[in-house]
C-alpha cells in the first residue's frame, strides 16, 4: 500500500468515528462556522512578487518528526510578522502530527490571515469540519480523487464560501481535474512514491495551468534564487513548510527568505 492509500485508509475511518460523535448539525453551530472567509486567491492575485504561504508542519511521512516543541500561535504569528501571505495547519494527525487545536490556535492568533485546512479531503464532511475550524481555504489533492468526487468537493466547498486550492503531481491529474470548481492550482514538487522533491515538475506544468487560476508551487523549496525563477513560469504563491519548521524559529526563517528575495530581486530587476 502506498502512502496515500495508506493515510485514506485511516482518514475515511477517522470521518465515520467523527461524523458520529460530531454530526454537521454540531459543526454547523460552532462560532466560526459563520465567519466570514479571508480570499487567499486574491491576496496572491494582486500582489507583484512572489508571496509565501507559510506551513506549520510538525512532522511528516518524508521526515518523521521536523519539530516537536513549537506552538502554533507563536509560529504562525511570526510568519505572519515576517510578511507570509497566508498560512497553512496541518489538520491531520497520525501522518503529520497536527490537529484541530493547532489549526484553532493559529486561527485565534491570527484572525484576518487567510488559512488553509491541509488535510486529506475525501468527504463532504471534513468541508464542513473546516469551516467550523475557521478555515479560508481547502485542498483537494487529484491524486486522491476521482474526478467526478473532486468536482463535487469544489462545488459544496465553494457553496460553503471555502476557496478551493487543487493539489497536482502531472500534466494527467491536471488534464481530468481541473474545473470550474478550483480557484488555485498548486503543483507538488513531492514525488509522492520516492519522496523526492524536484522544481522541474512546477516548470513543466506551469505552462499547462491556464493563466485564470493562480498558480502556487508547493514542496522542497528552501531559497530565494528556485522562488524568483519559478516566478518567471507565473507561480504566484510558494508552499512552504519543512525549511521554516526545521529551525528554532520558523518566523525568523521566513524572515531571513523574505530579505534574500528582496535582496535578489534589487540584483536581478528581471525577475520581477
Ligand atoms: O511532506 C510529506 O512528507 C508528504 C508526504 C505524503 C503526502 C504529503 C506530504 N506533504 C504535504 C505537503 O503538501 C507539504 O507539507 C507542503 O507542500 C510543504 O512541503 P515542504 O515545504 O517540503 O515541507
Amino acid at each position: 500500500m502506498n502512502i496515500l492509500d495508506k493515510i485514506i485508509a485511516r482518514k475515511l475511518e477517522e470521518i465515520t468515528e467523527s461524523k458520529k460523535l460530531r454530526p454537521v448539525s454540531v459543526l454547523e453551530k460552532e462560532p466560526l462556522f459563520s465567519r466570514t472567509t479571508v480570499s487567499l486567491a486574491s491576496a496572491l492575485k494582486n500582489a507583484s512578487s512572489p508571496q509565501i504561504i507559510s506551513e506549520f508542519k510538525r512532522k511528516s511521512p518524508s521526515k518523521g518528526i521536523i519539530n516537536g516543541e513549537v506552538f502554533p500561535e507563536i509560529v504562525t504569528a511570526d510568519y505572519v510578522k515576517a510578511g507570509a501571505a497566508g498560512l497553512s495547519v496541518l489538520t491531520d494527525h497520525d501522518f503529520f502530527g497536527g490537529s484541530f487545536d493547532d489549526f484553532l490556535k493559529a486561527r485565534h492568533a491570527n484572525p484576518f490571515v487567510p488559512m488553509l485546512r491541509k488535510d486529506f479531503i475525501v468527504d463532504e464532511y471534513q468541508l464542513f469540519e473546516a469551516r467550523s475550524i475557521g478555515a479560508d481555504v481547502i485542498l483537494l489533492i487529484a491524486a486522491c480523487l476521482e474526478p467526478d468526487k473532486l468536482n463535487q468537493l469544489g462545488k459544496t466547498a465553494r457553496e460553503l464560501g471555502l476557496e478551493v486550492l487543487l493539489e497536482v503531481h502531472n500534466a494527467d491529474e491536471l488534464e481530468v481535474s481541473l474545473g470550474e470548481n478550483i480557484d488555485m492550482v498548486g503543483v507538488n514538487n513531492r514525488n509522492l512514491k520516492t519522496f523526492e522533491t524536484s522544481v522541474e515538475t512546477s516548470v513543466v506544468l506551469s505552462e499547462q495551468i491556464p493563466d485564470s487560476f493562480v498558480k502556487i508551487s508547493e514542496s522542497g523549496l528552501k531559497d530565494a534564487e528556485t522562488i524568483l525563477h519559478l516566478y518567471k513560469y507565473g507561480y504566484k504563491g510558494f508552499l512552504i513548510g519543512e525549511t521554516f519548521m526545521k529551525t528554532v524559529n520558523p518566523g525568523t526563517a521566513l524572515a531571513d527568505l523574505q530579505n534574500n528575495l528582496t535582496q535578489h530581486s534589487n540584483l536581478n530587476p528581471q525577475f520581477l
